[in-house]
């Protein structure tokens, strides 16, 4: 398993080893050790998985305070999954890194506390799954919109289908600062 940094810090790419046979394949999605050794060193608290059509977007949501930091992976199709940095007074503030994961390349991205998380769906469907290192807290969580200008996402896909919470999402420049995560180097 290889854990690769991004052009985002604090965002990694993790590539894990594939065992195919002839019955079909197996791989670790998740080993507390061996993720800590090779750079990602967490604890989740909760598992989640959603399924989605093409051209759903879901996102960009983060929670402040109880901030989540998330491990993502496409385990049926094909998804467009984008990590936004919003701490304020951050180096990358306002910055994106996205990146295709899919059933064939297995790949995960973990993305961290204080950053905003989404993605699209490019196949018919899409069965997502993914980690998490604080609890849902519904009251804390916010929708930055995905296609705010200062940000600038080159998403794969025009017009995507959102929630309405999704489509009632703020520009970055719309929050209250106080509604931002604080960069801590
Ligand atoms: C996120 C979440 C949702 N729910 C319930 C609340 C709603 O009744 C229903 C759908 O929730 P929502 O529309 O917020 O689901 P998504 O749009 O997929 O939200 C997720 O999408 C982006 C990509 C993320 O990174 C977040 O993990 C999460 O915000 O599931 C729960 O019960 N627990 C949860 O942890």
């Amino acid at each position: 398993m290889m854990i690769e940094t991004t052009t985002l810090p604090g965002v990694l790419l993790i590539k894990p080893d594939v065992f195919g046979d002839a019955r079909g394949f197996f791989l670790e999605t998740w080993n507390r050790q061996r993720y800590a050794e090779a750079g990602l060193d967490k604890d989740f608290v909760q598992d989640n998985v959603s399924q989605s059509r093409q051209g759903i977007l879901r996102g960009l949501h983060f929670q402040n305070p109880r901030p989540q930091g998330k491990l993502v992976q496409a385990l049926k199709g094909v998804v467009f999954d984008v990590a936004v940095d919003i701490r304020v007074g951050s180096p990358t503030f306002g910055q994106w890194y996205g990146v295709t994961l899919s059933e064939e390349n297995h790949w995960q991205l973990y993305v961290p506390e204080n950053f905003a998380h989404g993605f699209c769906v490019l196949s018919e469907t899409a069965l997502f799954a993914y980690k998490c290192t604080d609890t849902y807290n519904p009251s804390a969580e916010f929708s930055l919109r995905w296609d705010d200008p200062d940000v600038g996402i080159q998403w794969p896909i025009d017009s995507p289908q959102l929630s309405a919470k999704d489509q009632a999402g703020k520009l970055l420049k719309e929050f209250p600062t106080e509604a931002l995560p604080v960069y801590q180097p």
